[in-house]
């Protein structure tokens, strides 16, 4: 299982320049989490402070006990064997083909034994869809291909925490939609922490169990993804909306009078917010097992469900009943007492109240939303690991691979 990660009160400057200050979150084990936030705000200054890559003036990150900002570099270097690290550009050496790019950790950080690396390699190779294309060096391969290279060798020593920075930066609508339920069927698989910084809300909004965002030199908001989705905050209501007015600016953040402007021009253009519909969160590709994470993160989003704002329990519980009815549905499928059956959980139907600490409504106030039909797959569930993500023209070759 993946493992928590606990940031306190973490403050970083470069300079005079303060990039965020007190920051603090906790990304749950096994969880998904996505930190949101225009560009500059930090959120690669971010990831590279969870490793100790950079040094925050103040505050902690703890990881297994260790504090990623104060300890030993030797301590650091232990702690680092635990996380995998998707680059935003890939990050692969373009004179090694990519068996070589994805064992280069292997060969770094371990003594395998040349069987086991070329294993583990063909192994992460496949679960990316990259079967076929050991040979091939980073220059003969597409943008989305590179993506790939690097989070296969983000996986191949097993890391129980993985960051992934921008990880659909020069990707199509459509390679960024695979690439999505890619990183939701390896969670499904390895169960790690994960965090992906992005701007992409396509990605933030199928993807993760949390989301929070960074603005201002703040962390605006960290919790349970329904919280961020259900937002009124106006930097979020407009990050999420892809708008011009609202407090983001091309390329600094608006002044208070430039804002008002703004807001009454859009008044007088009737230009309200359209409400934002929250996407379904995605689900494991057929065949894959269910997340753990998952299940864990309903247990704790209950258990705290009434510390939420109203919009936010009322999209958490609507989101457990369609859960529970999708899993009611695939079990009903299979057969009774199929494997991964689910008992409809009681405390999950309980509807979140009218108001903060008002009585609980009756049973199946809140909104049932009806579980909707998944979106097409892209290849029946029978296809092989690793084929089954991959639009036709992204299938790895079948026999060879190497360079053109
Ligand atoms: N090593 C460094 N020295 C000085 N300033 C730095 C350093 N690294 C980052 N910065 C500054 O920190 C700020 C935040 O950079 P960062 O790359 O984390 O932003 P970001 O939110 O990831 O942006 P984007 O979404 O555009 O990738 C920028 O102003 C950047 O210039």
């Amino acid at each position: 299982m993946g493992i928590e990660v606990v940031v306190e009160g973490l403050s970083k400057s470069f300079g005079r320049q303060t990039i965020w200050q007190d920051v603090s979150l906790t990304l749950p084990a096994g969880e998904v989490s996505v930190m949101l936030g225009p560009s500059g705000t930090g959120k690669t200054v971010f990831l590279k402070s969870l490793i100790g890559l950079i040094k925050p003036e103040r505050g902690r990150v703890m990881i297994n006990g260790v504090d990623m900002v104060s300890s030993s570099e030797r301590r650091l270097h232990e702690v680092r064997k635990l996380f995998g690290i998707m680059f935003q550009d890939g990050a692969l050496f373009g004179s090694l083909n990519l068996f070589e790019n994805i064992a280069f950790p292997l060969r770094e950080h371990t003594r395998k034994k040349e069987s086991e690396i070329r294993r583990i390699v063909l192994e992460k190779m496949d679960m990316v869809g990259l079967a076929g294309a050991e040979g091939k060096l980073p220059g003969e391969i597409s943008g989305g291909m590179r993506k790939r290279a690097g989070l296969a060798r983000a996986l191949v020593l097993d890391p129980q925490i993985i960051l992934c920075d921008e990880p659909d930066s020069g990707l199509d609508p459509v390679r960024t939609a695979y690439l999505s339920q890619l990183l939701i069927d390896l969670n499904a698989q390895i169960d790690a922490t994960m965090l992906i910084v992005t701007h992409n809300i396509d990605i933030a909004s199928t993807v993760p169990d949390n989301m929070g965002m960074l603005f201002r030199r703040n962390l605006v908001t960290f919790g349970p993804r329904e919280v961020l989705l259900t937002s009124e905050e106006p930097v979020v209501s407009q990050f999420l909306r892809g708008r011009r007015v609202g407090p983001i600016g091309m390329s600094e953040e608006k002044d208070a009078a430039t804002m008002a402007l703004e807001q009454a021009r859009a008044a007088e253009e009737d230009e309200d917010d359209d409400p934002f519909t929250i996407p379904r969160q995605l689900r494991p590709s057929p065949g894959l097992p269910p997340r753990q994470g998952a299940a864990r993160r309903r247990e704790r989003v209950l258990s705290l469900i009434h510390q939420l704002p109203v919009p936010a329990q009322q999209a958490v519980l609507e989101n457990l009943n369609a859960e529970t009815l999708h899993a009611a549905t695939a079990a009903g499928r299979r057969g009774p007492g199929a494997p991964g059956a689910v008992a409809p959980a009681q405390p999950t139907m309980a509807p979140a109240p009218a108001r903060p600490g008002a009585a609980p409504s009756q049973p199946g106030a809140a909104p049932a939303r009806p579980d909707p039909a998944p979106p097409g797959r892209a290849v029946p569930p029978t296809a092989p690991p690793g084929h089954r993500l991959l639009p036709p023209d992204m299938q790895p070759p079948s026999t060879g691979g190497g360079p053109r």
